[in-house]
């Protein structure tokens, strides 16, 4: 009999499945602390959680017999991935169940803050009819910023079509093609954030979408514009948005998430009269409940039962053959992924991956994801992204991935290369496993080059002239960013050429501007690598 541990409060409806089944036995016992669940963890083989239950390393260390924890939703920022794939856990979500409640969520909000409905319905039951304060705005012909197109963007997108907005997206994965079939004119942030009336994000919160709206946004935002955030608390700066409000540059803003959530009692928003909030609540419709429930009490079924499951967001078990063999591809591979999608701008179409050398011999599928998983973790963020799920990711996102083998390898024992091909270039990088000094870089675009794929590197596109290279570190040391190694790639003397250097720190993107403007340099880009 396996035992199931609900510990959060979800759907009766959406567990049924679980309770009705024989083979399984479920316990409810919701708002648990660490230690409580520490104590009886050990018992279980599956753990079902919604968002309140933090899933720790010590939860998962005390789990002898967790097979899987279940989310509820989407997010998994409450559960511990790593822990959970050290100790061999698998973690699924539900990531379609909640998808049109939020976007309905999204325009609640986006509808509430044109009409001032929540301060009007306080004014009105506090017995004062006043209909001057409380003038709104229309939603027909203004034009509607989307800032992530995945689930939720696209569907507020195809929505706001219906309110007669004109819509202005951005998504690194938005193809033309798709954004044409959902009539949404794709921009960049600044173009949105220059010219829309009204802004909703729906990204993940990664490191770069970590305040991708804030003061230098504000500063240069259509005055008057309103700004909707029922993603992830931390999207938008929330400190510069009052400030922006205050000034007069914002007109109102609403808000379901929070850098920290719940917010503390003098959090600014809290109060404010042309702020509105609501406390995480994006995806709580009955629906929306009872779908991430039936989905993920389905997917865990599958699982305790040995049977092929869905929606796994952290790494699944290797065979032991095949594990000490590409071990080191891994790494290797998620690294170029990771660089090429660093190094190269616009929407990603095709990715070709080869496999030379040993390499030839082998099954590289799971390199392959690992590749997937390095390129789509830059712009999905690490924690929707791994292995299991990321071509599948890829599918969805129209990429088109070609693998392609070849037994001979001209320079190296084994070599893989990674091309991408984007609306607006086509870039590549290949790498090898050096015997006794790990992964390296060996070819980026056409150049040779000699780089350990890690920590903060520049990439820079330059002409090969006298002098670039010493106006380049004198640039970056007036700026204190202290050069580690170079290495400099071209193909003819005087052509085009390449430079990546190795920086002990982040790179300021003032600095990379400034190396863009100089004389014989084409571009500049910071590439971090773990
Ligand atoms: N408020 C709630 O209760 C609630 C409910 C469900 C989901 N969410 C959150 O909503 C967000 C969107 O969810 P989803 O299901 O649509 O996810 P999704 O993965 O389908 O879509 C996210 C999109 O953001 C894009 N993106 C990543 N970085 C970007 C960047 N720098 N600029 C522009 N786009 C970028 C990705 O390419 C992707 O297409 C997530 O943060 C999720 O956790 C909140
Ligand atoms: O209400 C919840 O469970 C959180 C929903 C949402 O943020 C998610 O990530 O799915």
């Amino acid at each position: 009999m396996f035992k199931v541990l609900v510990s959060d409060p979800i759907s009766d409806m959406g567990i049924q499945q679980l309770v009705d089944a024989s083979d399984v036995l479920v316990d409810k016992k919701t708002g648990l602390s660490e230690e409580e669940l520490i104590a009886i963890i050990g018992d279980y083989d599956a753990m079902l959680v919604r968002s309140q239950t933090r899933v720790t390393a010590n939860i998962m260390g005390a789990g002898k017999k967790l097979k899987v924890v279940g989310r509820a939703g989407v997010g998994v920022d409450n559960i511990d991935l790593e822990a959970a794939t050290q100790n061999g856990i698998i973690v699924i979500n539900a990531p379609d169940g909640n998808t049109i409640t939020t976007c309905e969520h999204t325009f609640a909000m986006m509808m509430a803050l044109a009409r001032h409905i929540p301060q009007a319905y306080k004014k009105t039951v506090s017995g004062t009819w006043d209909r001057k304060s409380f003038l709104g705005v229309e939603l027909r012909n203004k034009t509607l910023g989307v800032l992530g197109m995945g689930r939720i963007g696209s569907e507020v997108a195809k929505r706001a079509k219906a309110f007669g907005m004109n819509i202005l997206g951005f998504d690194p994965f938005m193809t033309e093609e798709r954004a044409e079939k959902l009539g949404v004119k794709l921009g960049s942030v600044d173009d949105i954030v220059r010219n829309a009336d009204f802004i909703t994000v729906h990204t993940p919160l990664t490191p770069e979408t970590r305040h991708m709206i804030g003061k230098s946004q504000f500063d240069v935002m259509k005055r008057g514009m309103r700004i909707v955030n029922c993603a992830r608390g931390g999207i938008i700066d929330e400190q510069a948005l009052v400030e922006a409000i205050d000034e007069g540059i914002v007109a109102g803003a609403a808000f379901d998430v929070f850098e920290k959530e719940p917010p503390a009692a003098d959090h600014p928003f809290l109060g404010h009269p042309s702020i509105i909030v609501t406390p995480h609540l994006g995806a709580s419709t009955v629906e929306a409940q009872e779908n991430v429930a039936i989905d993920v009490s389905e997917q865990v079924l599958h699982i305790l039962r040995n049977e092929p499951f869905m929606n796994a967001v952290n790494m699944p078990p290797i065979p032991a053959n095949l594990q000490s063999k590409l071990q080191p591809y891994f790494e290797l591979g998620e690294k170029l992924g990771s660089f090429i999608a660093q190094a190269s701008e616009g929407a990603v179409q095709e990715i070709t991956v080869q496999y030379a050398g040993e390499l030839a011999e082998v099954d590289t599928q799971p390199i392959t994801r690992y590749i997937m998983r390095g390129l789509l973790s830059h712009h999905l963020g690490s924690e929707q992204v791994n292995i299991v799920n990321s071509m599948h990711l890829a599918k969805q996102r129209d990429i088109n991935i070609i693998v392609q083998k070849s037994h001979k390898s001209k320079d190296f024992t084994n070599l893989v290369t990674v091309s991408l091909r984007t609306k607006k270039e086509e870039r590549s990088v290949a790498g090898t496993l050096l015997t006794g000094y790990g992964p390296r870089i060996v070819q980026i675009d056409k150049y040779p080059v000699d780089v350990t794929p890690e920590g903060n590197l520049i990439l820079i596109a330059h002409n090969d002239k006298p002098g670039i290279i010493g106006s380049v570190g004198t640039l970056l040391g007036n700026n204190n960013v202290n050069i580690a190694t170079m290495q400099v790639g071209r193909q003819l003397e005087g052509g085009s050429a390449i430079m990546v250097l190795r920086v002990d720190k982040g790179t300021p993107k003032e600095v990379l501007l400034q190396l863009t403007d100089m004389s014989g340099l084409n571009t500049a880009k910071e590439i971090i690598l773990p």
